[in-house]
């Protein structure tokens, strides 16, 4: 009869806490821009039309004229370490660590692309971390984000025939430690400008209008996102008008409006002359802030007549982004530390 074992080669007993963020390609090339494109804009979380009708459009359109559009984009921000959106999110993870200290074990993974969720989830698992603390950098939840992945951890977990105990980050959208943090570091960055801004454009990524209606509280977590910050920077920048739009458009639904290719331009024709734009919805600077914000925006607001443009950096692992993330993570392991 074979003896009873208390399974001595599992090691247990550690607390883990794992970052998601949205994911990006292994490399700014077509043939890795459509693998990544392809997993993304198949998740039916992303793109809400049946499959039967848009896998034939994705597959023999999109795949075959948007990959080397966006792998020119990528090009142009592409850094040392590869793509701006992991290395920033690995920077995160080691940063978080440093301040947790060895109770706690951190990583890292990204909802499409590498390193997926599946993999870095079962190599914490075997590293002995029983219990996991799940957290997509998402301030603002919607399907398209925070919910796909929680998704794609529990087809993880799926898998496991003995799993750790989860818990998952809630949004923090209007959090008062996330609305300090960016309030702090937007008022840091101004005032480091050569010129005040006129106008302080806040750019979230857009979502298609439909959802709104469907209940997804994206839309809504962004404004109270914007109307706290305005608030928290309006003693020190009377004059600044903040304004909040939508950015990245895809495909040809109504998007959330006002888009920020609109307002840019508009902005520039009717007058404005220095305009600074933030992204406080991307916790990385990544292809949509550094390309499409930094690079086009700018050629867009200055061929149309402004003058001086300024693209500010999302939070990162600015040090007032990291006391965020470590309050917000500390306050969900809370019992497990
Ligand atoms: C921050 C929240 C994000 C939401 C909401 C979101 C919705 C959303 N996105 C697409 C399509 C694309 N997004 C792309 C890039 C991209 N999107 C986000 C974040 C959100 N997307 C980030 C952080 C990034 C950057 C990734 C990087 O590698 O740096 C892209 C890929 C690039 C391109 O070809 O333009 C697409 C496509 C849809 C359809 C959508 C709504 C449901
Ligand atoms: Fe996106
Ligand atoms: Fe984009």
């Amino acid at each position: 009869m074979p003896r009873p074992v208390d399974h001595p080669a599992t090691k247990t007993g550690r607390v883990g806490v794992l970052l998601a963020n949205l994911g990006t390609p292994d490399a700014a090339e077509t043939g890795a821009v459509r693998r990544y494109l392809k997993q993304f804009l198949s998740d039916r979380r992303v793109v809400e039309i049946t499959p039967l009708v848009w896998q034939p459009i994705l597959r023999g359109i999109i795949l075959n004229t948007r990959p080397a559009k966006s792998a020119h984009a990528y090009k142009q921000v592409w850094g040392a370490d590869g793509s701006p959106l992991a290395a920033i999110t690995a920077r995160q993870a080691k940063a978080l660590q440093e301040r947790l200290g060895s109770a706690v074990q951190v990583d890292w993974a990204m909802r499409y692309g590498n390193p997926s969720i599946g993999s870095r989830l079962a190599a914490m698992k075997d590293s002995g971390c029983d219990r996991i603390l799940f957290a997509p950098l998402y301030p603002q939840y919607s399907g398209a984000t925070t919910a796909t992945a929680v998704d794609a951890l529990g087809a993880a977990l799926a898998s496991m025939r003995w799993q750790p105990a989860i818990r998952t980050l809630p949004p923090y959208h209007d959090d008062a430690a996330y609305i300090g943090a960016l309030a702090e570091d937007v008022r840091r960055q101004l005032s480091a400008l050569p010129h005040m801004p006129e106008v302080l454009l806040l750019s979230f990524h857009g979502m298609p209008e439909r959802t709104l209606h469907l209940g997804d509280p994206y839309h809504c977590h962004c404004r109270k996102t914007a109307r706290l910050l305005a608030a928290a920077l309006a003693d020190d920048f009377p004059d600044l008008r903040i304004d909040t739009t939508f950015q990245s458009r895809f495909g040809r639904a109504k998007w959330l409006e006002p888009a920020t290719d609109t307002v840019l331009e508009h902005e520039a024709r009717t007058g404005t002359r220095r305009l600074a734009i933030a992204a406080p919805g991307f916790s990385a600077d990544c292809l949509e802030t550094l390309e499409e914000l930094a690079i086009r925006g700018r050629e867009s607001f200055v061929d149309n007549g402004g003058e001086d443009y300024a693209t500010l950096s999302c939070l990162n692992d600015s040090t007032a982004g990291m006391t965020m993330l470590e309050t917000l993570i500390k306050r969900e392991l809370g019992g497990w530390i």
